[in-house]
């Protein structure tokens, strides 16, 4: 689904943040990426939707190399960016309207997914009126409805606190099944990198490294009191260490 090819880029009169990096990401997978901050995970993906071009190198969404790629992606940026005038229903809306579907027709399919995000009773809420776990579902919700099948999450969980970041990973995994997209994902976060994904990418000063998480789905949040995730942990911080 996506598959980057020897990429490499440097923001002017900066030595390069990627040099001949390649990755790729199949359909379906649920991919995680890690790096210190600073180290590009976040340039990556304005790489990746287009918003800034490679110096070399070739990035392909579903093997077509072209310059609209923010039009083949759901780009969940760090922050979320709902409109606060506008309420749930209307920022989940949002999508359907750019792209000029009819939004009356697409309503009761909608709200079916508000229930199954947990916004159900919350639709006519406006942003500040929801918490801070409320707020990120509803703006995965409106990434969802873009209707693309690639979807690009930087760091959607990064503010939360500890205990609402548990209940959104049993909420995502036990979702995952149903979803049927594929995720590239932003996180600083070793355990939620483990526990959600197919494989891993760190990314060091100029280089990728792929570790692949090989434990079975479906996967339920009580996984990380496993030894086998435990020495997978182990493993991924070893590689951190060496690396820096
Ligand atoms: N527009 C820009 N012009 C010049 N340098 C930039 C620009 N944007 C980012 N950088 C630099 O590029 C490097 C990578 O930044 P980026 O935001 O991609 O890192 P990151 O891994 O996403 O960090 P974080 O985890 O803190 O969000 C940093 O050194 C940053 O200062």
């Amino acid at each position: 689904m996506l598959s980057i090819e020897k990429l490499t880029y440097a923001f002017e009169n900066a030595r390069p943040i990627f040099q001949k990096i390649s990755m790729d990401v199949k359909v379906g997978e649920f991919v995680s990426i890690i790096g210190a901050s600073g180290s590009g995970k976040s340039t990556l993906f304005q790489l990746i939707t287009g918003l800034l071009e490679p110096d070399q190198g070739e990035i392909r969404i579903n093997g077509e190399n072209t310059e609209n790629r923010l039009g083949k992606v759901g780009y969940m940026p760090q922050k979320d960016l709902l409109l606060p005038w506008r309420t749930v229903l209307d920022n989940v809306l949002l999508p359907l309207e750019v792209s000029k579907e009819n939004r009356q027709r697409k309503i009761p399919q909608i709200r079916e997914w508000l229930g199954r995000f947990g916004l159900a009773e919350v639709e006519k809420s406006y942003p500040d009126e929801l918490s801070g776990g409320m707020r990120q579902r509803a703006a995965f919700l409106r990434t969802i409805m873009t209707g693309k099948d690639l979807l690009l999450l930087d760091e959607p969980f990064g503010a939360l606190d500890s205990l609402t970041k548990r209940n959104m990973h049993s909420w995502l995994l036990g979702l995952w099944g149903e979803l049927q997209k594929t995720v590239l994902f932003i996180t600083h976060d070793l355990e939620e990198a483990i526990l959600l994904s197919d494989r891993i990418y760190l990314l060091g000063r100029e280089s990728l490294q792929e570790v692949k998480v090989s434990l079975s789905r479906p996967r339920s949040t009580e996984i990380i009191y496993q030894s086998e995730f435990i020495t997978m942990r182990q493993e991924l911080e070893r590689l951190i260490h060496d690396e820096n």
